[in-house]
């Protein structure tokens, strides 16, 4: 897949449903081999917004051009092959199914080869396996490989998860909450695993929805403001996580620490 122009290039893009606006004339655009972070309220349309760049929805109004295709002019089965995405929504029907045949950890990676929710066993050579087996490594769980998926603990199956997203070495990682219902040591070893990938591999673009500024990864480099379905404000990271924008953004007075690359945020007493 080339890498001119950018990796998401979003321009004035309204999605509505069922007579509401849930996204409203969004600009936005991901050059590759930046990581972007999304932040914003419930129902600030994030998660509509990220639909659109994974090409599981059309905007109603607007162009949308992920790893430069358009939507609506191109097959979106065949350029979700390069797009990785971790999102609660898409992993539903995926993981009961993987569970109840008693898949392990290692079995669930390789189905991100083929994009199916079942093993497509001739599909898997000696190379898929490698690989399957080097993501576990690098996402930090290599002694998971054999263990069913559904006795996993939470945070080592949203590592599995990034795993599985990454085994079609997909030129972009949509990654929406992805620290859900972690404890705190689960979600620190996800936020280490996601920076050495970026270290690892500087052209793979990531954008991250998340609620909370303690998750966002130092590697992370833009970030962007959602508020009641527009953005409020996108840009590189030191200049948009300040407590004003914050504060902004969320309807709170908000106080924001930067420390050693991450941030840290509490509301003002008033
Ligand atoms: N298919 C739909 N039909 C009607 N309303 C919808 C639909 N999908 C989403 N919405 C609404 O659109 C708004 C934006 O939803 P979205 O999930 O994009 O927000 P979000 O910023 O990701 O929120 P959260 O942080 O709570 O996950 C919400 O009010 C939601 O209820």
């Amino acid at each position: 897949m080339s890498t001119d122009g950018a990796a998401l290039e979003l321009n004035g893009i309204t999605v509505r449903a069922a007579g509401r606006t849930l996204v409203a004339d969004i600009d936005w655009r991901v050059e590759y081999g930046q990581h972007w972070v999304v932040l914003g309220p419930n129902g600030a349309g994030k998660t509509t917004m990220l639909s659109v760049a994974a090409a599981v929805r059309h905007p109603t109004s607007g162009t949308a051009e992920v790893l430069g295709r358009r939507l609506g002019r191109v097959d979106l089965r065949e350029l979700r092959r390069h797009i990785g995405l971790v999102a609660a929504s898409q992993r539903l029907v995926d993981e009961a199914l993987l569970e109840e045949e008693g898949a392990t950890a290692l079995t669930v990676v390789l189905t991100g080869h083929t994009g199916t929710s079942a093993p497509l066993w001739d599909k898997y050579g000696d190379a898929e396996r490698e690989r399957a087996h080097r993501l576990l490594a690098d996402l930090g769980c290599k002694d998971l490989g054999d263990r069913p998926f559904g006795v996993c603990s939470q945070g080592e199956k949203a590592r599995v998860r990034v795993a599985r997203a990454l085994m079609a070495d997909p030129a972009i990682l949509l990654l929406d909450e992805p620290f859900s219902g972690l404890d705190l040591p689960a979600r620190e070893d996800l936020i280490e695993a996601l920076e050495n990938l970026a270290a690892a591999r500087s052209d793979l673009t990531t954008v991250l929805v998340t609620h909370h500024l303690e998750e966002v990864p130092a590697s992370t480099t833009h970030a962007l403001l959602m508020r009641d379905t527009r953005v409020v404000v996108g840009g590189p990271v030191g200049e948009v996580l300040t407590g004003a924008n914050l504060s902004d953004c969320f309807g709170r007075r908000l106080l924001i620490h930067p420390v050693d690359g991450r941030w840290y945020a509490r509301a003002v007493r008033l």
